[in-house]
């Protein structure tokens, strides 16, 4: 069954607002991706497993938690996820990096796959999967698959808006993989868009125009 953590924290919301806002300009709005993709991989990663090392501080010694394995890998659904992985390299600063590259047919919905580059440690490391937006659900089952498919023994996927839709088709294909997002919306439209959303995350980001 899968866990869907909704995260409620004052300042993910207050950039969130910003996010949304069609008024926000493209680097303004890659920078608060990276924020948000900051604070969203601080929850996804609270519950990492941790052991007991021995330190030495000036004082003296003490036991203290260390993580137990290697940083996990983080995994960019292209393009819009890597404005969000920013803020993941920048909490994970050691972790290898994997990229999926998906776009999805505007009026089929079905996303198509361009590129996949994956590290060798994806096989012994759990990963954590970066897209802003999980709407059908057609691109994070799909790119979901692909980071199995590659060995990943573990996964975590982190999105900043959600549609119950996607939600529910992520969770059915993939009952193993939590979810973190800093949003769940209330519907998709009839082009397949995120409402209240905040739009082509992909064209926001990088100031292109479909
Ligand atoms: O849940 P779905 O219905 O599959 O839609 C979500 C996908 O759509 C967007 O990518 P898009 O295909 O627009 O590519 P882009 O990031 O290059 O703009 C988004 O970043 C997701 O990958
Ligand atoms: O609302 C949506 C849905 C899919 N992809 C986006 O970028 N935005
Ligand atoms: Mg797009």
């Amino acid at each position: 069954m899968t866990q869907l953590h909704v995260v409620d924290h004052a300042l993910l919301a207050h950039r969130l607002a910003e996010l949304r806002d069609a008024a926000t300009p493209s680097p303004r709005f890659r920078r608060l991706l990276a924020e948000i993709g900051a604070i969203l991989t601080l929850e996804a990663t609270r519950a990492l497993p941790s052991r007991t090392a021995r330190i030495t501080t000036p004082l003296m010694e003490m036991d203290h938690q260390v993580l137990a394995a290697p940083e996990p890998v983080l995994v960019a659904v292209l393009r819009a996820g890597l404005g969000l992985m920013e803020g993941g390299m920048q909490v994970l600063p050691e972790a290898p990096v994997g990229h999926v590259g998906l776009v999805r047919d505007e009026h089929t919905l079905k996303p198509s796959q361009y590129m996949l580059r994956m590290p060798p440690e994806v096989r012994s490391r759990g990963a954590i999967l970066f897209d802003p937006m999980l709407a059908t659900g057609g691109s994070a089952v799909a790119a979901v698959q692909r980071v199995k498919e590659a060995g990943a023994p573990s996964l975590r996927f982190v999105c900043v808006v959600a549609a119950p839709e996607g939600v529910a088709r992520l969770s059915a294909a993939h009952p193993d993989v939590p979810i973190y997002t800093a949003a769940l919306d209330e519907k998709l439209d009839h082009r397949g868009f995120i409402v209240p959303g905040l739009g082509d995350a992909g064209d926001r980001c990088f100031g292109t125009v479909e």
